[in-house]
């Protein structure tokens, strides 16, 4: 049902507000008693957004929050094997649009909480669940309201679980077996426009450079030079050292002895894609804008860069670098946007947030051996959330294949109905056992 509900976010400020509108709706058919119960006070924020304030028992334990967008991206039926906004279910796998970001988790936190609380639990621990709706356009409406409201009302939180990243199943070459990671740190971006202006004229006489030529020269020096491998920055390296014993030789060998070998492992990691962008900040040139006609040289053209920068590096740093591989000073450059890098959440043995998800990862996944820090390449709601807690973390309790990866806002996105039922076993189980003083023991129900 969820799903079929095309909550769509098309540009920062343009979504499909009559979707947006209709899941609100949704939820309250679907889940009652969740807005029925009288220590939950839900609130509209931003005119889309959600939050719930789950009222516990015990004021003394400080309150943390789980997080979910309802916003997607768009998804045009071509490719599909069934149609994006229709929710079917096939071969025992739910499709859509949403399936693994994040309406899983949307439905997965109200799913365990309306189970909890139909068995009368009662929280000992107070918590919030904002579900953003413009996610997908970076926040602005939604989290970043809603933090500032939490703000205003002066609420700290102990901790924030959002979503960006998974138990991990092939990722890494040689690793047979999954690993949960869990994200402290997330990258920060730059979006750059990059600007050549030349007068226009007649193309039967053309000078020896166009400004599409200066410009699709300097963006493919910045596609050709990478930014620098900053391998051993980061928590990337504790990922790998957590990993180490799950190779079979020589890897592991190597991965217990990175002092060594980082080189050859730095290398690695940039061989493919998605480790390459764990080692590294990115340059991806997604937009090209130029010419009037066939028969004019152009006036003006224009490409737009998105960096997604490491967290050992600042814009300032990431800025500098680009102009340094430009070099040429008839392109201009316009920053449009631009975010920090997010500072690394504690993952020690005293992080609460931290070994509530690791506990939780034991028991509802047994077969899992490792839980590991890591970095989420992408960006999420959390980033809006620094003013409230240093503990953010960022995990959605899935499988993950590199398939799966690339249905994200790709093609066939979908989630197994027993992955989903599994995701609410893990939020059934997670509330409870962040209701336990300082470690999680055993939880008082089962699902
Ligand atoms: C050593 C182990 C290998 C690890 C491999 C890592 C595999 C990656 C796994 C999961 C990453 C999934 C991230 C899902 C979250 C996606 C969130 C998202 O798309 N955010 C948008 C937000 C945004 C930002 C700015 C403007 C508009 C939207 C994004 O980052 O583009
Ligand atoms: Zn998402
Ligand atoms: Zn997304």
């Amino acid at each position: 049902g969820a799903i079929q509900i095309p909550t769509v976010s098309f540009n920062p400020g343009e979504f499909n507000t009559t979707a947006l509108a209709a899941f609100g709706e949704y939820i309250h058919k679907v889940f009652p008693t969740v807005f029925r119960t009288s220590f939950i006070q839900h609130e509209v924020v931003g005119e889309y957004s959600h939050l719930f304030t789950v009222q516990g028992s015990d004021p003394s334990l400080q309150p943390y929050m789980l997080l979910a967008h309802i916003d997607v991206v768009p998804a045009p039926d071509q490719g599909w094997e069934v149609p994006p906004f229709s929710g079917l279910e096939r071969d025992g796998f739910i499709y859509g649009r949403g399936t693994l970001d994040n309406k899983n988790s949307v439905m997965a936190i109200l799913q365990a909480l309306e189970l909890l609380l139909i068995r009368n639990y009662i929280p000992r621990r107070s918590f919030f669940i904002a579900l953003g709706h413009d996610e997908e356009v970076s926040g602005a409406h939604g989290a970043q309201k809603i933090s500032a409201l939490l703000q205003a009302r002066g609420v700290q939180l102990a901790f924030i679980v959002d979503e960006g990243s998974f138990i991990l199943d092939g990722f890494i070459p040689s690793l047979k077996k999954p690993f949960a990671m869990v994200s402290v740190s997330e990258k920060g971006s730059l979006n750059l426009m990059l600007e050549v202006n030349k007068t226009p004229g007649h193309s039967s006489a053309p000078p020896k450079e166009t400004s599409i030529g200066i410009l699709a020269a300097a963006v493919s020096r910045l596609e050709q030079t990478p930014m620098p491998n900053m391998f051993g920055s980061g928590p990337l390296k504790m990922t790998l050292q957590q990993l180490a014993n799950e190779f079979s030789f020589p890897a592991n060998v190597i991965f217990n002895n990175l002092w060594l070998f980082w080189p050859i492992v730095s290398r690695l990691m940039e061989r493919e894609d998605i480790t390459n962008a764990l080692v590294r900040t990115t340059t991806a040139v997604t937009m090209f804008n130029a010419g009037i006609k066939v028969n004019v040289i152009p006036p003006v053209a224009q490409a737009t860069v998105n960096f997604r920068i490491h967290p050992a590096q600042t814009v300032q740093e990431v800025l500098k670098l680009a102009k340094d591989i430009v070099v040429d000073d008839r392109v201009q450059f316009h920053v449009l946007e631009s975010f920090e890098p997010l500072p690394v959440s504690p993952f020690d043995d005293q992080a609460l947030g931290y070994q509530l998800i690791r506990q939780t990862i034991q028991s509802v996944f047994p077969e899992i051996n490792i839980v590991a820090p890591g970095t989420c390449i992408a960006q999420t709601d959390s980033r809006h959330y620094t003013n409230l807690t240093t503990g953010i973390y960022r995990f959605n309790p899935v499988y993950l294949q590199p398939q799966d990866f690339r249905s994200i806002h790709g093609i066939n996105e979908r989630i197994s109905v027993q992955a989903y039922e599994t995701q609410v076993k893990f939020i059934f189980e997670f509330i409870q056992n962040a209701d336990t003083e300082q470690r999680p023991v055993s939880h008082l129900h089962e699902l």
